[in-house]
């Protein structure tokens, strides 16, 4: 998907909001237990019930790998049936990866070609070499951890190295990297007061916002410091949303849930 048919999709459901597949099956509702694949009958549930008050979800591959092969054919089956039924949906595969070049390159195959996600989240960590095998796959993003969302951000993100916070080197410096268009960035919601000075840097790119929810990110306060003029954000919310209940209802609650959020975005971007 390109960044102007996101754009298009936030207009025409007025929402921004991302939902976060993390499915944890200690969570889930226990009568879901007794179907063949699980994880995917919950992920089906809550796609069918959200899709129209969402522009993305976003998998985190760990609460599929935890689950081995099992969990992996689920995840291939929830982009599957999203990329099927709702192709206008932004699909992020949460896997935080980023290694030598030619690693990285299978990584990209990996998210890009085989699971067909339109982006993938990436540490920044090991430099240009390790992101640009990510970066040169056309039409399909890389989401570049830059401050995130945890207490452990302040350990090295917010470090000063030259004058200069790490997180902000991470912003600046990719901007130089080949095909840097294919760039959106991660920063924690919980670090909203950051927003306006990683605006100063990137003001035009996507930015990834999890941490609304579970975490206590303050919706209000990331868009007054975050938003640009085509909204520019995709604020994800997991727990928060698909565990508002673990009953029959659960589809239900996690679409009202979804629904309370995205009633506000209506509200800011109007
Ligand atoms: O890359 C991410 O999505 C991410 C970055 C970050 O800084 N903080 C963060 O919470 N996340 C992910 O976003 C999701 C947040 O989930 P909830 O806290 O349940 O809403 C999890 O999948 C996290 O791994």
């Amino acid at each position: 998907m390109t960044t102007n048919q996101l754009i298009e999709q936030i207009q025409k459901k007025q929402s921004f909001l991302c939902i976060g597949l993390d499915v944890d099956l200690n969570k889930i509702p226990k009568h879901l237990l007794k179907e063949d694949d699980p994880i995917f009958a919950f992920n089906k549930a809550i796609i069918d019930a959200t899709h129209h008050l969402c522009v993305a979800y976003k998998p985190n591959t760990a609460f599929y790998e935890a689950y081995g092969i099992k969990g992996w054919k689920a995840l291939e089956k929830t982009i599957n049936y999203l990329n099927k039924n709702h192709p206008e949906i932004f699909t992020i595969a949460d896997a935080k990866r980023g290694d030598i070049g030619n690693t990285s390159t299978m990584y990209a195959k990996a998210f890009f070609e085989d699971l067909s996600f339109d982006s993938v989240t990436v540490a920044p960590y090991m430099g240009k070499d390790s992101v640009e095998p990510f970066l040169a796959f056309k039409n399909k993003h890389t989401i570049l951890l830059a401050l995130t969302s945890n207490a452990g951000a302040f350990d090295f993100q917010t470090k000063m190295v030259n004058d200069m916070e790490v997180y902000k080197q991470v912003l600046e410096t990719s901007k130089t990297w080949q095909n840097s268009e294919n760039l959106m960035y991660v920063v924690g919601a919980t670090k909203a007061e950051y927003l306006a000075d990683i605006r100063k840097i990137v003001p035009d790119s996507f930015l990834l916002v999890p941490g609304v929810g579970a975490q206590g990110g303050n919706l209000q306060d990331v868009c007054k410091y975050g938003m640009n003029d085509s909204v520019g954000l995709l604020i994800n919310s997991s727990r928060g949303i698909i565990y508002a209940s673990n009953d029959q209802d659960f589809a239900e609650a996690a679409a009202k849930k979804a629904e309370d959020l995205q009633l506000q975005m209506k509200q800011i971007i109007s």
